[in-house]
């Protein structure tokens, strides 16, 4: 089943000063799904990532060149709100990085920042937020203490928690287990499952069996370029290219 578009990428470059780290990305990312990303060390996966909520607008020296809508918006047009891209467009990173504040503070920074200062209202965000992500039966008698003294897996689920208070309907996770144990791992991948019901994800992760597990589409990126875009389980059982072949058989990356 084809869901609507999320995000559609059209004749996408990117550069770092002279470098050009994304060679003419075509892409349409269906909403509520999982799509993963992979490919070997530097061939452009977190860059792309990136470009999906202009984090890289922060990179001096970079450029973009190409089409990148969200629901069938120009996210580079001028004057488009990035404040409100970044809202709906959430970010999880690699390595858990909780504010030095508490839960309770944690998720509702966000919203707070954008307004919003009801108590009631902050309540009952950060008690979704922490149920959506999972972690609210371990947090809900804490959530006066530091996010920071949590173990690891339980902080890359405050910063879940974090991105989904806002109201967004992306997340972008940028290899959100590679720094977690197996079973805060496991954790985050059934969340991840549960999460495409609400939100559309997209994954970057080094792990094939991860991509191979979570992800309903992937793609295969090389030396900036996307080799090949399919359903993962095509992907994984029969892919078109040979390189995407051989790296899935492990024979390069
Ligand atoms: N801020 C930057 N300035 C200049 N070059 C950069 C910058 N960030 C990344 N690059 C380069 O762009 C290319 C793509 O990097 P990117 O981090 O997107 O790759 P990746 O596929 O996510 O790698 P990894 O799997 O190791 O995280 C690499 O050659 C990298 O060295």
């Amino acid at each position: 089943m084809t869901n609507p578009i999320k995000f559609d990428i059209k004749d996408l470059d990117f550069y770092y000063g002279d470098f050009h780290a994304l060679k003419n990305i075509n892409m349409a990312i269906e909403s509520n799904k999982v799509t993963a990303f992979i490919g070997p060390s530097g061939c452009g996966k977190s860059t792309f990532l990136k470009t999906l909520n202009r984090m890289q607008d922060l990179v001096p020296g970079t450029r973009v060149d190409g089409l990148i809508r969200l629901d069938g918006e120009d996210i580079y047009q001028k004057n488009y709100n990035v404040n409100l891209l970044r809202k709906r467009v959430g970010m999880v990173f690699q390595h858990p990085n909780p504010f030095p504040k508490t839960i309770y503070d944690n998720i509702a920074y966000g919203p707070r920042t954008h307004g919003i200062k009801d108590r009631k209202e902050l309540d009952r965000i950060v008690e979704e937020s922490l149920k959506g992500a999972a972690v609210w039966e371990e947090v809900k008698d804490k959530l006066d203490r530091k996010a920071t003294d949590l173990s690891g897996g339980q902080q890359q689920r405050i910063c879940i928690a974090r991105a989904i208070a806002n109201d967004s309907d992306v997340l972008l996770m940028d290899e959100p287990t590679s720094a977690l144990d197996p079973i805060s791992t496991n954790k985050i991948e059934e969340l991840v499952h549960d999460l495409k019901n609400k939100y559309t994800v997209i994954i970057v992760t080094h792990n094939m069996q991860q991509a191979g597990r979570i992800s309903d589409k992937t793609a295969f990126f090389l030396t900036g370029e996307v080799v090949e875009f399919d359903d993962t389980e095509k992907i994984f059982s029969n892919p078109v290219d040979q390189r995407t072949n051989d790296y899935i058989s492990g024979r390069f990356g």
